[in-house]
C-alpha cells in the first residue's frame, strides 16, 4: 500500500547513525543541506520529470532537454541560487546535455589555458550563458592521439588572424557534445603552423554559430554525428561534426597561457609545461571520478533495496519465501560494490584535494606535481570507470528480470555511463600513462630523486633495477603487463586513500565502524579478485588466502543488517534514482504493475498492425506456395 514502509524491518536492523553517515556520504554538513534541499526542490519540480524519456523520438528527447536546460537555467536566476547550488541542480537534473559540457570543459578551458585577459573577456559570458561553448577536441581520425590532430591554424602576420582549417575528412571534428546543434562557441584543437613551422597541438576559441539566429557561420560545416548506444538518455546530448573551412579567427583567440603567438608571427613558449594544454582533461577527469561513486552508489541503492524486497525460494512451512539479500552469492556480489561506492567516493574527495593543490601550484609555476597529478587522474578515473560501468551492469543482473525493465532505472544508467570509460581518455590508454610514469619512476631508483607521494612505496622494489631483466624488454612488448601493474597502483591509492579517511574523526554513532567494514571489503575483495598474483608474487600464503576468504564471509554477515541503511546514506530522493525497484518505501509490485499501463503500446486493446499484418496470418488469407 502507498505509504506504507516496505522496508521498515529493514532499517530498523541498522546499527549505525544513518544521519550521521548522510553527512560522510555528503562531504560535509553543509554539502549534505545543499544536497538535501536541491535535489528534493528538483523531485518536486514536474519541469523537470524524467520518468517518460524513454517513450520519447530522438528528437522530442532532444527538444525536451533544451527545455529542461532552459527551465534549470530560470529556476537558478529565479531563486538566486549559488554556483555551489546551481551545479547541484544540474546534477539532479540528470540529464545528458550540452550544459555538461558548456561548464564541465569549455570553462575550465578557458580558466586553464587563457591568459588573464582571455578570461576577463570570454568568462562572464560563459557564465551568463551569453554564449554556449563546447569543447572540439577529438576528430573522426583522432581522439586517443592529441598530438596527431589535424585541424590547422595558420597564423597570417599579414591580417593578424588564425586561418583554421579541416584539411582531411579524418580532420573533421567528430564526437564534441554540444556541437552537432546547440553551441555558439568552440574550444578547437588544432595544430599551429607559424611562420610555416608546425607547433603542436593548441586551443582556439572559434564562434561557430550567429548569436542572432543560431546559425553556422561562414565556413563551418556543422551537424549531429547521428544515434548513440542504447536508444538511452545519452541521445539528448548533440555530439557533433564540423568542418572548418579555412576559417579566420582573431589572433588573440588563441588560447595563450602556455604558448603565445605574437603580431609578428613569432611563437613564444612560456616556461610552463605544453602539457598545461591538457589541463581541461585533467580536470575533468578528477569530477569523472567522484561522479563514478554517484553512478555506482546509484546502482547498488536499486539492487540492495530490490534485494531486500524480492524474496525467491526457501519457503518453510507454508512461510515467506527467502530474501534473496540473504543468499551468500548475492552479497558476495552485491556488497563489494556497496564498498567500493564508498571507497570511489573517498578516494574521490582526495582527487579533488590534489587537483586543487596543483592547480595552486601551476599558479606559482612549481610543476613539481604535475606528472603524480596525471598520473592518479589519469588512473582513478581509468579504475573507477571500469569498475563503475562494471557494476551497474552487475546490479542489472541481481535483480532479474525485473533489472532488465526501463522502469527500474538500469539500463539507462547503464546506457549513459558507459560512455565514461571512452570519453575524456580511453581508459587502456590512460593506464599506459600511469605505466609510463611508474616505470619512469623505476627508472630513477638509486638516482638522487627519490620516488615521494603516492609512489613513495616503490622505494622497495629497486631490487627490479638490480636484476634489470624486465626494464631491458620493450614498453610496448609488457604493455599488457604494465597496465595491470598500473591497475594495482590505482588500486593501492584507492585502500590506502579508504585507510586515511578513517583516521579522522568521523562523527556518529557507529559511522567508523561500518566505514571500517566496508574498507575490509574492498581491500579483501581486491585480494580474493587478484589471489594468484599475490600467491605467485609470494606476497601471501595460501593460508592468508584461505583467511581473507573466511574473513570476507564474516564481513558480509556483518553489513547484511545495515545495507538498506548504508544505502540509505547515499539520500537519493525516488525521483533522482528513477527506478521502481530502488524506490524508497520497497512497494515494488504494485509500483511495476501500474507503471506497465502507461507505456503507448496499451493505450489500444488491439495494437496497430493487427489489422493489416495478423488477422491476415490468422484467418489463413495469406496464400502461401507451400505450408
Ligand atoms: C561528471 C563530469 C562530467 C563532465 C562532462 C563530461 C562529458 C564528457 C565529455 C567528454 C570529453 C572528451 O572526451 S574531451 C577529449 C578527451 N580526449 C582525451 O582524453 C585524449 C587522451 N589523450 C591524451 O591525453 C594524450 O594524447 C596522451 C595519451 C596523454 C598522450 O600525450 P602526448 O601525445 O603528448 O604524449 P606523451 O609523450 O604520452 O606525453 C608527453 C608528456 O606529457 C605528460 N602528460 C600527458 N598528458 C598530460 C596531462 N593531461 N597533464 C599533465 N601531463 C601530461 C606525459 O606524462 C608525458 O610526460 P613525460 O613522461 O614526463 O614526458
Ligand atoms: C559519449 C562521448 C562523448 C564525447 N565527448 C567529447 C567531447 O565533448 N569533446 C571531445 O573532444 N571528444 C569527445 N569524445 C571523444 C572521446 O574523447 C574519444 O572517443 C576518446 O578520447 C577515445 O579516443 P578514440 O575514439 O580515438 O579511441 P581510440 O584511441 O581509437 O581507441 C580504440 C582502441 O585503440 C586502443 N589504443 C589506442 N591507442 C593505443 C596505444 N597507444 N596503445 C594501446 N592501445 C591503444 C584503445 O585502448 C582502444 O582499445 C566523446 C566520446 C564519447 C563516446
Amino acid at each position: 500500500m502507498e505509504g506504507v514502509d516496505h522496508l521498515a524491518h529493514e532499517r530498523n536492523k541498522s546499527e549505525f547513525d544513518v544521519d550521521a553517515m548522510k553527512i560522510v556520504w555528503a562531504g560535509s554538513p553543509h554539502a549534505f543541506v545543499v544536497s538535501d534541499r536541491i535535489s528534493k526542490l528538483v523531485a518536486s519540480d514536474p519541469g523537470f520529470r524524467k520518468d517518460n524519456r524513454s517513450t520519447l523520438s530522438r528528437k522530442e528527447l532532444f527538444k525536451n532537454t533544451l527545455r529542461k536546460a532552459a527551465y534549470a537555467w530560470k529556476t537558478i536566476i529565479d531563486l538566486h541560487l549559488s554556483e555551489e547550488e546551481a551545479a547541484k541542480l544540474r546534477f539532479y537534473v540528470d540529464e545528458p546535455a550540452f550544459t555538461d559540457v558548456h561548464w564541465g570543459m569549455f570553462i575550465p578551458a578557458i580558466k586553464g589555458q587563457g591568459t588573464e585577459e582571455q578570461q576577463q573577456k570570454w568568462l562572464p559570458l560563459a557564465y551568463k550563458m551569453q554564449i554556449i561553448g563546447c569543447y572540439a577536441q577529438t576528430e573522426l581520425g583522432h581522439g586517443s592521439n592529441v598530438q596527431g590532430l589535424e585541424t590547422t591554424a595558420t597564423f597570417d602576420p599579414q591580417t593578424d588572424e588564425f586561418i583554421i582549417h579541416s584539411p582531411t575528412l579524418t580532420s573533421s571534428k567528430w564526437w564534441p557534445g554540444g556541437l552537432g546543434k546547440v553551441a555558439t562557441h568552440a574550444i578547437a584543437y588544432a595544430l599551429l603552423i607559424v611562420g610555416g613551422r608546425e607547433q603542436g597541438v593548441h586551443g582556439f576559441i572559434v564562434q561557430l554559430r550567429s548569436l542572432e539566429d543560431h546559425s553556422p557561420l561562414p565556413g563551418m560545416t556543422v551537424g549531429d554525428i547521428g544515434m548513440k548506444f542504447g536508444n538511452g538518455a545519452y541521445n539528448a546530448m548533440d555530439n557533433g561534426v564540423l568542418r572548418f573551412d579555412h576559417v579566420r579567427i582573431p589572433r588573440n583567440q588563441m588560447l595563450m597561457r602556455v604558448s603565445q603567438v605574437t603580431c609578428e608571427g613569432k611563437y613564444k613558449q612560456s616556461d610552463v609545461p605544453r602539457q598545461l594544454v591538457y589541463g581541461a582533461m585533467l580536470y575533468v577527469r578528477q569530477t569523472i571520478v567522484a561522479d563514478a561513486s554517484c553512478a555506482l552508489s546509484r546502482a547498488v541503492c536499486i539492487a540492495t533495496r530490490y534485494s531486500a524486497v524480492r524474496r525467491q525460494f526457501g519457503s518453510q512451512n507454508g512461510g515467506p519465501e527467502t530474501q534473496v539479500i540473504d543468499y551468500k552469492t548475492q552479497q558476495s556480489r552485491l556488497f563489494p560494490l556497496l564498498a567500493s561506492a564508498y571507497a570511489f567516493r573517498f578516494v574521490g574527495e582526495w582527487l579533488k584535494w590534489l587537483y586543487a593543490d596543483v592547480t595552486q601550484r601551476l599558479q606559482a609555476n612549481d610543476f613539481s606535481t604535475l606528472p603524480e597529478a596525471h598520473a592518479c587522474t589519469a588512473g582513478l578515473k581509468s579504475l573507477t570507470t571500469t569498475a563503475t560501468a562494471d557494476g551497474i551492469e552487475e546490479c542489472r543482473k541481481l535483480c532479474g528480470g525485473h533489472g532488465y525493465l526501463c522502469s527500474s532505472g538500469l539500463p539507462e544508467l547503464f546506457a549513459v555511463y558507459v560512455p565514461a570509460c571512452t570519453y575524456e581518455g580511453e581508459n587502456t590508454v590512460l593506464l599506459l600513462q600511469v605505466a609510463r610514469f611508474l616505470m619512469k619512476t623505476v627508472s630513477q631508483l638509486g638516482s638522487s630523486k627519490k620516488p615521494v607521494g603516492t609512489i613513495a612505496y616503490m622505494t622497495r622494489v629497486e631490487h627490479l633495477m638490480q636484476c634489470r631483466c624486465g626494464v631491458q624488454r620493450g614498453f610496448a612488448e609488457l604493455s599488457a603487463d604494465l597496465v595491470e601493474a598500473a591497475v594495482a597502483h590505482c588500486q593501492l591509492l584507492v585502500v590506502s586513500k579508504f585507510i586515511e579517511k578513517l583516521q579522522q574523526e568521523i562523527p556518529g554513532k557507529g559511522v567508523k565502524q561500518q566505514l571500517e567494514v566496508l574498507c575490509n571489503i574492498y581491500a579483501l575483495f581486491l585480494l580474493h579478485k587478484h589471489q594468484g598474483d599475490f600467491l605467485s608474487t609470494g606476497c601471501i600464503t595460501p593460508k592468508h588466502a584461505a583467511l581473507a576468504n573466511d574473513e570476507l564471509r564474516s564481513l558480509y554477515s556483518q553489513v547484511r543488517p545495515n545495507a538498506i541503511a548504508l544505502v540509505d546514506a547515499f539520500n537519493y530522493t525516488d525521483h533522482y534514482l528513477g527506478s521502481i525497484l530502488g524506490c524508497y518505501d520497497g512497494n515494488v509490485y504494485p509500483k511495476l504493475y501500474e507503471a506497465a499501463w502507461k507505456d503507448p503500446l496499451n493505450e489500444s486493446v488491439v495494437p496497430d498492425g493487427y489489422h493489416q499484418y495478423i488477422r491476415p496470418l490468422l484467418k489463413q488469407e495469406i496464400r502461401t506456395a507451400r505450408l
